[in-house]
């Protein structure tokens, strides 16, 4: 039998010295980006019911692509698979009654798997906020600008944000006249830009102009000329006020100066049963999937019983890591040894004053002399302190 003892799961990994710095710089980075604008931060455990995700988030979080396990009472359990579906649980509960609008803050490790799809990671730090129960155009507006902010500043004000609003893409759908399984087997073309099957699948609709919209709806990807081709393909059954609505909020983009960073994609439908508003999506140059995802969604909520909206976006962390310069390991100064066991508590209060000093040490745990030199240039650290009836301090020289 095989035996898995030295390896960590399929799309898990540990994480080194360096590592777990650049991750702490960046939920640090994104904390006071929050905090700074009047988000509170939640947490909510890392063990959920099943049934939490049984409605709204059952529709883009299959049941398949959860991890599970049972409790004592053989009741079904979840290693969380999405942060935005506890976060409305609570608010469902424990934050009932707060005056709205609320904005939450979390950073959580997320659980999804991926069976077919070999490198991508199944356990993923996500920091993320979600602005609950605002007027929906100020709170889109707080939103965006924020995610925008979020990936400016940790990619150096270099990044991409692509924008669309779903009810463009419903608005075409309510109008098409095919059955629910069909419709889609054509979002998912949509989603993954495969024009070739949409013209298989949409071509003989010739005279309908909803099937001629959806064939062209993977190519609306742009700046603002995109807002004229979509008007002209499609403005029927709400599609124009949806374009009107995402003009808006463009412009407003525009007005900050971010024109040249957000792109218009109409074609992004991914997730068009959860979202049912603005969808956003965040990317870094050099990395391929998705940093940052977000829109607004406000089925969920009502769902769990609360009569209010929301929008919000989550990062992945370890993505965003990608773009902060590796940190250097700090390598102690000094190495404190007492070489007879009875100097012991003169090292400790040696050591914890050069501590107070702001200086970088460590307390040897070998017994003799060659040991500890030996360790000391081996590490790279300069000085060893040796506490006796003095203290005396040696140069080390790097092995
Ligand atoms: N929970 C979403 C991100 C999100 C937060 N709020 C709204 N959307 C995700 O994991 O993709």
């Amino acid at each position: 039998m095989r035996y898995y003892d030295k390896i960590t799961p399929d799309g898990t990994k540990d994480l080194l010295f360096g590592e777990c710095e650049q991750r702490s710089q960046v939920t640090k980075t994104l904390k006071d980006l929050f905090t700074a604008q009047g988000y509170r931060r939640v947490m909510t455990p890392a063990l959920e019911f099943y049934d939490v995700f049984g409605k709204s988030a059952a529709k883009y979080l299959p049941k398949e692509s959860m991890y599970k396990l049972t409790d004592h009472k053989g009741r079904l359990m979840v290693l969380c698979p999405d942060c935005t579906v506890p976060v409305a649980r609570l608010t469902a509960t424990r934050l009932k009654g707060m005056p709205m609008p609320l904005r939450l803050f979390y950073n959580h490790n997320i659980y999804r798997m991926f069976p077919e799809l070999k490198g991508k990671s199944t356990e993923i730090n996500q920091v993320g906020i979600e602005l609950i129960g605002g007027e929906k155009l100020r709170s889109d507006l707080e939103v965006v600008e924020l995610a925008a902010r979020c990936l400016s500043t940790i990619g150096n004000g270099k990044y991409r944000l692509e924008l669309c609003d779903i009810g463009y893409f419903k608005a075409i759908m309510n109008s098409l006249d095919v059955d629910e399984d069909t419709k889609e087997e054509i979002r998912y073309q949509i989603e993954q830009k495969n024009y070739a099957s949409l013209t298989d699948m949409l071509g003989k609709y010739k005279d309908s102009k909803a099937a001629q919209a959806l064939l062209k709806l993977p190519r609306l990807f742009g700046g603002a000329e995109v807002f004229e081709k979509a008007y002209e393909l499609f403005d029927e059954n709400g599609a124009k006020e949806s374009l009107d609505y995402l003009k808006g909020i463009y412009e407003y983009l525009q007005a900050l100066g971010l024109g040249d960073r957000v792109i218009i994609d109409l074609g992004l439908v991914n997730l068009a049963e959860y979202y049912t508003g603005i969808i956003f999506r965040g990317y870094f140059h050099g990395i391929g999937e998705q940093v940052l995802s977000g829109g607004r969604y406000d089925q969920l909520l009502h769902d769990f019983g609360v009569e209010e909206c929301s929008v919000g976006f989550g990062i992945n962390v370890d993505l965003a890591s990608q773009k902060v310069k590796t940190v250097e390991e700090n390598i102690p100064e000094v190495l404190v040894f007492a070489p007879d066991t009875k100097f012991l508590a003169k090292a400790v209060h040696h050591r914890r004053e050069l501590e107070d000093q702001g200086m970088l040490t460590e307390n040897c745990v070998f017994d003799t002399m060659e040991e500890a030199f030996d360790y000391a240039k081996m590490r790279g650290i300069p000085k060893v302190h040796l506490v006796g009836d003095d203290i005396t301090v040696c140069l080390t020289k790097k092995k």
